[in-house]
């Protein structure tokens, strides 16, 4: 009877909500999140979204050009080059030589893209033509990849484009270690499609040995923890290994040390960052203004006092168990098809973290996470 009844219930779930993909639940590779397909949300900026400003200029030129006779955009004479930072209507472009370029965007591209502030974003590469004085028309946004957004009146706002990883940086002391943190920065790393490295900074102020554990259950998972002081310089050229030849962002609570960590990568770094934030206390105050720093040994930081924390984590209740790799296994072998890993009897999940094969820190992180998305929804 009670056997019948629940398969009953099963089916009735069944059928008012559609069955869930988890052709998404893919594990990290060794690099840690390295296959980042897009979240099945239509609130996350599917990938091919991203490519569309390319294919919307030029498709839609082409039917104006035979409309309005007016030219198909021709990329003959255009420079390809970097948005290094956006200021107003001018962005900055560095080609590859390196020389820079203030440029203004083309009217129809701008009238193309209905969030007008997100056109050209720092990081973005553009195809631009050059004129006179370093100055040059941006006619062609090349597709994005890692982005980090910002929502902003309802509407999302791309903040910087084209980052490869977020250095997720925590202190072990002032402040204290927060581990829970980690799990959200990792979450919000995998809705912008970033790859994750987790610094644990001041390193000189406590003791480590046992943080072993926790550091190697991250590893466990491919995501790089490292040590760091930017005292006395323990972790820091491994850090820089990392950094090389990769475009990233740091993020973390004020205080950890972010400033310290890229100051003590490259000299003159933050004399650097805190000239930009004078430039924007003189320009807009709303507007924050993300810059992408070249590194002397290759690659790029992007830094700002705006983008520092990680974006708002807005994600559904079902959703929540997609930032968690090491349930992906198991979700599929739970006895109803849309456990929450909650209550439910013959979960997976909850069995495997009574084995121990599950850690119980990571599942508790999941419970306040999915907790919090649903009080989310109740209240929204
Ligand atoms: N002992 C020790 N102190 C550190 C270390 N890293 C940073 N600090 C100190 O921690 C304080 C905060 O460092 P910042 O680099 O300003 O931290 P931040 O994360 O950039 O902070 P915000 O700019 O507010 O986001 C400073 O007093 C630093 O000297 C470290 O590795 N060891
Ligand atoms: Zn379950």
């Amino acid at each position: 009877m009670g056997k019948k009844k629940k398969v009953r219930v099963e089916l009735r779930k069944n059928r008012s909500k559609p069955p869930r993909d988890h052709s998404w639940t893919k594990g990290f590779g060794e690099h840690g999140f390295e296959e980042l397909a897009p979240l099945s949300d239509e609130r996350v900026r599917p990938k091919g979204e991203l490519s569309r400003h390319r294919t919307i200029i030029q498709e839609h030129s082409a039917v104006r050009s035979a409309e309005m006779e007016m030219p198909t955009v021709s990329m003959d004479g255009c420079l390809h080059g970097r948005v290094l930072r956006v200021h107003g209507l001018q962005s900055v472009v560095q080609t590859l030589d390196g020389a820079i370029y203030r440029c203004t965007v083309r009217r129809l591209l701008k009238s193309l893209v209905t969030d007008e502030r997100s056109v050209v974003t720092c990081g973005d590469r553009v195809w631009f033509r050059p004129a006179a004085d370093n100055e040059g028309m941006i006619e062609v946004v090349d597709p994005r990849h890692g982005i980090l957004t910002r929502e902003s009146r309802r509407r999302e706002h791309v903040l910087v484009a084209n980052v490869d990883q977020v250095v997720i940086v925590l202190s072990l002391v002032e402040p204290d270690l927060k581990p829970h943190l980690i799990d959200r920065y990792l979450a919000s790393a995998r809705q912008g499609s970033l790859k994750p490295i987790i610094v644990l900074n001041k390193s000189d102020l406590a003791e480590t040995v046992p943080l072993q554990s926790l550091i190697g259950a991250y590893s466990q998972l491919g995501i790089t923890t490292l040590l760091t002081s930017a005292k006395t310089g323990q972790g820091i050229e491994r850090l820089r290994r990392f950094l090389a030849n990769r475009s990233s962002v740091f993020s973390g609570q004020s205080g950890v040390g972010k400033s310290s960590l890229l100051n003590a990568i490259q000299d003159g770094l933050t004399l650097r960052v805190s000239h930009v934030s004078d430039v924007n206390q003189k320009g807009r105050h709303t507007t924050t203004t993300a810059e992408l720093i070249p590194l002397q040994f290759g690659g790029w930081v992007v830094d700002t006092p705006g983008i520092r924390q990680m974006q708002i984590w807005d994600v559904r209740p079902e959703e929540v168990e997609g930032f968690f790799v090491e349930f992906h296994p198991l979700v599929p072998l739970c006895g109803f098809p849309d456990c929450m890993h909650t209550h439910e009897e013959n979960c997976a999940v909850k069995k495997a973290v009574d084995q121990g094969l599950i850690g119980s820190r990571r599942y508790h992180s999941y419970i306040g996470m999915f907790e919090e998305a649903k009080g989310k929804v109740k209240h929204a």
